[in-house]
């Protein structure tokens, strides 16, 4: 059973894909209320109002997943996450059309003066002369990121019989021609537009886009609208350009700060203004409860996520031929782990055969969740495996080798130390399983699985007697062993497999064996 927390408003029939789910133990509370445990939960769900900052996953050690039910990510410390191993998903087309619309309404409402001549008549009055607006027909639009909203926009804007000019650097140009728009830098939209429309995510290249600097390239009497992100239009230069009378008119379904409170735009009477309200239709809400729910859902059923902000997509399809060599990429890693008892500086991997035809950047991410295991006190993840090798130092290679070993494929992974290099080699064997290969200098065959021990020793007639007389003194039961040599009374493997794992007292009586050079139990 896994417990959930909705710490947001979230559409109730959205959250019928983990209501049905018997594994799911739904909490809808807020992330402070005393009586939620937040040491318990696995699984967050948030729209924008809860901040989910470092210090409050901190406090959710077992949390795996956060879901986003909307599109932006910015309540969210997704570099905390990663770190942490902790997944993050949106859902990033079920509020589009919502938020299209209400730019849309917006956009209308400043031009005719709706909301103004609305309160105007309710406080019984009638002037018809001064809410004479501007037709949208024939102006032409200006819209800055041209994404899933942008590009609704645009095709709600040019029924209106409007000309429409985007920027966005990600626009190839073929996408604006199959879009019917004419693709501009930021300057002529500013120069040419008569509205202008911002549609970008708040990035560091985004906050501010439209400051004092841009106000001053634009038409007097420019329109701007902001239903994407507080920011991308500096409200404090709007201000400046609303008192000046450059703009004539500006509509913003976002702050900064939000609730923006005594905020110097509040006072203009051409000043629109909604409370975040983009995304506040019944069908968008259903749509992004819909989608988190069902995606959280998938990801407790071991299925891959396809909206993680911090993990690549990977479909269904493929994660189901992936998936055998998942397995025993990350046992790879584990069994290297445990073998290696030094710092581990390079990790190079080389695969062979038909996995090569796989994504095996997931592999290789997988090698390390499972060489990390037990190594350090985190829990790393495909989320955030590549930064944790980063941050320790060690170098991650990848290599296709067209040599498989005469298997049909091949994962080879060599651990390099200080001193010494680990080599372990798996592969999988379809109706027969995962089966490490070599290990060390030696060909084997084994199943990494359960209690294993790995023994050097001398190839000495008499030491696979020794070995079982020790542990049939213990009455302890050899579940399966396999030996490997490089040349007759050299140095030899073997690899036992137990139903629990050994005693130190029994390991220390094996160790002490003549022949013994080492023993190493794995545990898988
Ligand atoms: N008001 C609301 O309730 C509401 C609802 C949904 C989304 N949003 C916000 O609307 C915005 C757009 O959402 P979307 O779903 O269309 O996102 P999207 O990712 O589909 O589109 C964003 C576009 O911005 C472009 N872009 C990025 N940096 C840019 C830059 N420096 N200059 C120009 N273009 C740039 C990208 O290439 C992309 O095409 C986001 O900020 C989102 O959070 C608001
Ligand atoms: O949850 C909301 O209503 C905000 C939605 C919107 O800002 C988004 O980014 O999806």
């Amino acid at each position: 059973m896994y417990q959930i927390l909705v710490a947001d408003a979230i559409s109730e029939e959205g959250l019928y894909p983990l209501l049905n789910d018997t594994n799911a133990e739904i909490i809808q509370k807020k992330t402070d209320d005393p009586e939620v445990d937040l040491s318990t939960i696995e699984a967050l769900l948030v729209r924008s109002a809860t901040k989910v900052t470092d210090e409050l996953m901190a406090e959710m050690p077992k949390l795996k997943i956060i879901a986003r039910a909307g599109v932006g990510v910015d309540n969210i410390d997704v570099p905390a996450a990663t770190k942490r191993g902790i997944i993050v998903i949106n859902a990033p087309d079920g509020n589009t059309i919502s938020t299209a619309e209400h730019t849309f309404a917006m956009m209308a409402s400043l031009m005719r003066n709706i909301p103004q001549a609305h309160s105007s008549v309710k406080n019984l009055e009638w002037k018809r002369n001064q809410y004479v607006g501007t037709e949208l027909f024939g102006k032409s639009l200006g819209i800055v990121g041209m994404g899933r909203i942008g590009s609704e926009i645009a095709k709600r804007a040019k029924v209106f019989g409007m000309s429409v000019l985007v920027f966005d650097p990600f626009l190839t140009k073929e996408r604006a021609a199959k879009l019917g728009v004419e693709s501009s830098t930021l300057d002529e939209i500013l120069q040419r537009s008569d509205i202008i429309t911002v549609h970008t995510p708040l990035t560091p290249e985004t906050r501010g886009i439209i400051n004092e600097e841009a106000l001053k390239k634009t038409k007097k009497g420019v329109r701007l609208l902001n239903c994407a992100r507080g920011g991308i239009i500096d409200e404090q230069d709007l201000a400046k350009y609303v008192a000046n009378g450059h703009v004539g008119g500006v509509a913003l379904d976002v702050f900064e700060t939000e609730p923006p409170g005594e905020h110097p735009l509040l006072k203009y009477e051409n000043v629109i203004v909604t409370p975040h309200l983009g995304a506040s239709t019944k069908e968008a809400q259903l749509n992004v409860a819909t989608q988190v729910a069902q995606e959280v859902r998938t990801y407790f059923e071991g299925n891959p996520v396809s909206n993680s902000i911090n993990l690549p997509a990977i479909s269904k399809d493929i994660y189901e031929k992936i998936q055998p060599f998942y397995q025993i990429s990350k046992q790879i890693g584990n069994i290297l782990t445990q073998c290696v008892k030094e710092g581990v500086h390079e990790l190079s991997i080389t695969y062979s055969g038909s996995v090569t035809d796989l994504e095996t950047a997931y592999l290789t991410k997988a090698m390390l969740s499972g060489f990390f295991k037990g190594r350090i006190d985190v829990n790393v993840n495909e989320v955030n495996a590549l930064l944790t090798a980063k941050e320790r130092g060690i170098t991650v290679g990848e290599k296709i080798s067209t040599d498989a070993f005469g298997y049909d494929n091949c994962i080879s992974v060599t651990a390099k130390g200080e001193e010494n290099a680990f080599t372990v080699r798996g592969t999988f064997i379809d109706h027969y399983g995962p089966r490490i290969v070599y290990l060390n200098g030696f060909n084997i065959d084994f199943l990494p699985e359960g209690n294993l021990l790995y023994i050097q020793h001398m190839d000495r007639p008499g030491v696979i007697g020794h070995v079982g007389q020790v542990l049939g003194d213990h009455h302890i039961n050899i579940a399966t062993m396999q030996v490997g040599r490089k040349q007759a009374g050299g140095e030899a493997i073997m690899v036992l497999a137990f139903d629990k794992p050994l005693s130190d007292k029994e390991l220390s009586l094996l160790n002490n064996l003549d022949e013994i050079v080492s023993i190493n139990p794995i545990i898988l």
